[in-house]
């Protein structure tokens, strides 16, 4: 489904009304009947509901949502944060027609707003038509003290389109924001509904298309949609190992033995045929212990115990029996072994995973990139994104999407920017918000099962840009259920490791359940 920035959205209402001639008052008629049907659906005819409605069509769509529930017979009351004179004509209309109707409007002003601590626990259900997409600074002032007594009040909160106080571009909070339990958000999902803290201030999303026309829907000037999972290519019968891709990993030293074991066997777990592993000799006994699957290429070491430039010839013969290549997981960053790295990078003539230590070196030289003939996936966490952009880390976390989306244009590479909610971006300029994962998965090494999600997902036959799609959503769908069936405390890269194949059949066998229950349900 594809996801708006609030300019986008503001784009698709002027054209609903201006090219396919749906007026304000129809989107706004149609905002508040679908958080009215979501709040039937919820709760009872019997329960109390406060409406808080700002200043703008947010509150608007707030007025529009407590006439429908009247008209069901629910006890519903208006507080109005705003100056009446001030409304839109538009918005002045349904205050007028809510006055009609004999439900009770308060007006909110400094005088009054300590009074909603003390009244809104009453209430069953709170809507929060305060602001929506119009937020352009924090809340301060009556409208803060406002926000603050619906979270106190301890009711179930709806929040109109967007949690007031969220910034529907980036998730920020503005000031301060409320706590939804469910948000109706309308024509598309926001961007700041979907990257946290916004999803976590969201509750339950519905969408509500609002009677937009289908092309305004999936409009292509809309470049931000979600990671919605795509049904993988079928296995055929008569097949044999190399038929599931084969794969290289260039990754290990001394130190670190467990990335390239969970990276080279997460291939195989994930579906993909042949794994090799070339990695430092002297850890080559252990690991054939741990993943005997994967196929070993010994390579010499340096006094560190990392991978040798010596071996830059034997490497890159190897890369030409594989499909697709992924270096750097647990390399380190011995001078040698970066200087290795930093030669391979542009002459590896295959597809290209670089992960870990391989993106701390490819820090120093991100021009190696651009000679290549390949496709390029790098799959930073915010540290090493920091490290390749020299934006500070908090910076990042703030502006993931824009980040990730501008990296992957200057390298020319798929950009996989990990986190709550991992972000994938394409060199084309579109992106990729992913809903599969859970918090539990924030464990030393479920990257490097996600570098063999992603060689897996292209050696069973998704092309390279659904590979790194698809990649990212079965890592969190695995991790998923690993935390359905152990929890989130003990999860570990291997528990992510070990739900690879149960996440590959539940794929297979349940695709339409997986789906709906990974991207956003639409309120009919
Ligand atoms: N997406 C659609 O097609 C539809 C959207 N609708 C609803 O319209 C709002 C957006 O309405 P808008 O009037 O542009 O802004 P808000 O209601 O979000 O904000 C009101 C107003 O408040 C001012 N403001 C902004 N920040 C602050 C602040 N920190 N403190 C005080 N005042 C502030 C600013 O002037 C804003 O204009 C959208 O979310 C939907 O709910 C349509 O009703 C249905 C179709
Ligand atoms: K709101």
């Amino acid at each position: 489904m594809k996801v708006a920035s609030s300019n986008e959205i503001r784009l698709l209402d002027k054209e609903a009304v201006e090219k396919y001639g749906i007026s304000h008052e129809i989107l706004m008629e149609n905002a508040g009947a679908a958080v009215a049907r979501l709040i039937l659906h919820t709760a009872s005819e019997e329960d109390t509901v406060a409406v808080i409605a700002g200043p703008g069509n947010n509150g608007g769509d707030g007025l529009v949502c407590a006439r429908h529930l009247a008209s069901h017979g629910m006890d519903v009351h208006v507080y109005l944060v705003a100056d009446p004179e001030r409304l839109s004509e538009l918005v002045k209309k349904n205050l007028d027609r809510v006055a009609l109707a004999n439900i009770p409007v308060e007006k909110v002003t400094e005088k009054n707003v300590e009074e909603l601590q003390d009244v809104l626990p009453f209430y069953d259900v709170i809507v929060d038509a305060l602001f929506g997409t119009g937020l352009t600074r924090p809340l301060e002032g009556v409208y803060k003290e406002a926000v603050e007594a619906i979270n106190d009040s301890g009711s179930l909160v709806v929040s109109v389109d967007i949690p007031s106080g969220i910034n529907s571009d980036t998730g920020e909070v503005m000031g301060t924001a409320v706590k939804a339990d469910f948000t109706v958000t309308f024509g598309l999902p926001k961007i700041g509904l979907l990257l946290y803290p916004g999803a976590e201030y969201a509750g339950e999303i519905l969408v509500s298309h609002i009677s937009y026309p289908r092309s305004l829907i999936e409009d292509d000037r809309i470049k931000v949609e979600t990671n919605d999972p795509l049904y993988p290519p079928p296995r055929q019968p008569d097949t044999h190992k190399g038929d599931y891709g084969k794969a290289l990993f260039i990754a290990g030293s001394k130190r670190y033995y467990g990335a390239p074991m969970l990276a080279s066997r997460s291939f195989l777990k994930a579906g993909g045929g042949y794994s090799r592993l070339a990695t430092v000799s002297s850890i080559v006994p252990f690991l054939a212990i741990r993943a005997p699957e994967v196929v070993y290429e010994e390579l010499e070491e340096t006094s560190s115990g990392t991978i040798s430039y010596r071996n830059l010839e034997k490497i890159l013969k190897l890369t030409e029996a594989s499909d697709i290549v992924a270096i750097g997981p647990g390399i380190g960053l011995d001078d040698e072994t970066a200087r290795l790295v930093l030669e391979l990078i542009p002459r590896i003539n295959k597809p290209l995973i670089i992960d870990g230590d391989g993106l701390t070196i490819l820090a120093r030289d991100t021009t190696i990139l651009s000679t290549r003939k390949y496709p390029t996936v790098i799959t930073p966490h915010p540290g090493e994104m920091s490290r390749l952009t020299g934006k500070p880390i908090e910076e990042i976390k703030k502006s993931r999407l824009k980040t990730a989306l501008e990296v992957a244009q200057k390298l020319g590479s798929y950009v996989v920017l990990k986190g709550a909610h991992t972000v994938i971006a394409t060199p084309e300029g579109k992106a990729y918000i992913n809903l599969t994962g859970n918090p539990g998965m924030a464990t030393a090494g479920s990257g490097d099962v996600l570098v063999g999600a992603i060689a897996g997902m292209y050696g069973i036959g998704y092309g390279f840009e659904e590979a790194v799609r698809m990649g990212v959503f079965v890592h969190g769908l695995a991790g998923d259920l690993a935390a359905e069936s152990i929890g989130m405390d003990g999860l570990t890269a291997v528990s992510i490791m070990n739900f690879l194949p149960r996440a590959m059949k539940e794929l297979r066998e349940n695709f339409e359940r997986i789906y709906n229950e990974n991207s956003l349900p639409v309120l009919v």
